[in-house]
């Protein structure tokens, strides 16, 4: 029950595109409650991004502060733009240089107009400080799935992959989820993957779960009814209390209810957002529709690094594969050759390098499957819209994204490696047996039914009014404001 009338939320995200966006989507969640104001903490290279997606709506703000000078290459305020991502420690490391100024700018705003709670992410450990300094509560966002956090707390504090007789690719048993049949070492990152994790990079790490677990509560971008087992169990065994109000994807914009009246204060009436030109892409997609051809959707979201006989490899494995396809390739991974690929696959296939409304890509109606690196942002967004994934992970937690995909939720299916290994190679025809089996085969029927199943589920828990996710965040605005007046 929301027992305030009008609050004030300030979100600061990790500078990351995969962070940034899900937390733009959040704020659009906010917004369609007409009882929020937002402003979004970020910095000057990334403020035009987020103004943009904001789409100037009168109840959001934007401020920017600066991003620490000296770290890393001169202009680089988002992971997805670091020439190496080996650079990414660093990265992350330096934003606690941030504090001083993210400190004057909340108490400048709280003395405007007071905050009633902060959403910041999980790698800004330190913005716990700055809240409990001026009495807001924080609110953590890590961009995983309760299902991947009890995983990584589980194998954690268990310290399962210990000893150094340990293989990359040994099975580990987790004994609180004997259904999990296998996890390797090569589902985690290094710190957390090596036998004995330490350094200054694992310390920065646990002082940011620690102070995870102090905050008043955890947003997780999914619904309860996605991974309700999971949900439980974090909030049976961890801190802090894990809320579900997502797919947060589902609040863009051309989802507000504008006929609603419901929770009407003080905001705008009616909003507008910013009219979205369509890429070339998108025609392209039309045509394909008219032709009755379905269409694999091929990215691997905002930074993940492919080495160049693996971009080849993939080049090859569609070309083989026979479906049609979208390509969507980042600058880094520059290696393949165009011409000839382009030659090889006519019309069948197209390659964009720009940068894409991966959304409106997806709820494309000629698009049947989606071949990803499984990053939380690109699997709700596909899950959303029941479209299936054929999990290929590459990074950070992607690895325990794809097994929840497969094994759990059994919405997708998964590439082979040439070796069976998590980060093994793979193959051009390993790519195209999977590639033909998601979009031609009886597997590819069963996983395209269930994602159907939940992208009806997650639309349902959006619900305004009713559904899980939004009745989650009333309770979560109710617990904020008990806390206050308490
Ligand atoms: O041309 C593009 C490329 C990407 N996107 C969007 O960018 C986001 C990418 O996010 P995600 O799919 O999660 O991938 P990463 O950028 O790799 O995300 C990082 O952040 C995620 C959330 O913490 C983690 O789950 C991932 O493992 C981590 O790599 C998504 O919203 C995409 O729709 C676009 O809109 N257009």
């Amino acid at each position: 029950m929301e027992t305030k009338q009008y609050y004030h939320a300030v979100l600061f995200p990790f500078m990351a595109k995969g962070h940034i966006i899900p937390l733009l989507h959040f704020a659009h969640l906010l917004l369609r409650r007409r009882s929020i104001h937002v402003t979004f903490v970020t910095t000057p290279a990334t403020r035009s991004f987020v103004a943009d997606h904001l789409g100037g709506h009168p109840s959001s703000d934007v401020v920017a502060i600066p991003f620490p000078q000296g770290i890393v290459p001169p202009g680089v305020e988002s992971s997805d733009k670091l020439p190496s991502m080996s650079l990414f420690p660093r990265f992350v490391m330096s934003t606690k240089l941030m504090l001083p100024d993210f400190e004057r700018a909340l108490g400048t705003l709280h003395g405007t107009r007071p905050v009633d709670f902060l959403v910041s992410d999980g790698f800004l450990g330190w913005t716990l400080e700055s809240a409990n300094k001026f009495g807001i509560p924080r609110l953590v966002f890590y961009g995983m799935s309760c299902y991947a956090s009890c995983i990584c707390k589980t194998v954690g504090d268990g310290n399962l992959l210990a000893g150094a007789d340990l293989a990359d690719d040994d099975p580990v048993t987790l004994p609180e989820f004997p259904w999990i049949q296998v996890v390797t070492r090569n589902d985690f990152e290094p710190p957390f993957s090596d036998p004995e994790p330490k350094g200054p990079y694992f310390d920065f790490h646990v002082s940011c779960f620690v102070s995870s677990a102090n905050s008043f509560g955890l947003i997780v971008n999914g619904c309860y009814e996605l991974e309700p087992f999971f949900v439980d169990h974090w909030n049976r065994h961890a801190l802090p209390k894990a809320w579900c109000v997502g797919p947060f994807c589902l609040a863009e914009p051309d989802n507000i209810n504008r006929s609603s009246s419901s929770n009407v204060t003080n905001g705008p009436t009616v909003f507008q957002p910013n009219n979205k030109v369509p890429g070339w892409w998108i025609e392209w997609l039309d045509r394909k529709l008219e032709q009755g051809v379905p269409i694999l959707y091929v990215a691997f979201g905002s930074q993940a690094e492919i080495s160049s006989n693996q971009v080849k490899e993939i080049g090859r494995g569609l070309e083989d594969s026979g479906v049609s396809f979208l390509w969507v390739i980042k600058n880094r991974d520059s290696e393949l050759e165009e011409d000839r690929f382009e030659d090889q696959v006519k019309d069948r296939g197209i390659v964009v390098r720009e940068w894409v409304d991966q959304r409106e890509i997806l709820t494309h109606p000629s698009v049947q499957g989606f071949l990803s690196h499984c990053g939380l942002n690109s699997t709700m967004e596909a899950i959303s819209v029941g479209v299936p994934i054929l999990a290929w992970p590459m990074m950070a937690e992607q690895p325990l994204n794809a097994r929840m995909v497969v094994e759990e939720i059994k919405v997708g299916l998964r590439v082979e490696t040439f070796d069976g290994s998590v980060r093994g190679f793979v193959t051009r025809d390993g790519l195209a047996k999977m590639v033909k089996e998601l979009m031609e085969g009886e597997r590819g029927k069963k996983v395209r039914k269930r994602a159907k199943e939940y992208g009806e589920m997650a639309e349902k828990a959006m619900e305004e009014g009713t559904g899980s996710s939004w009745r989650n965040l009333n309770s979560l605005m109710g617990e904020i404001c008990k806390r206050k007046e308490a």
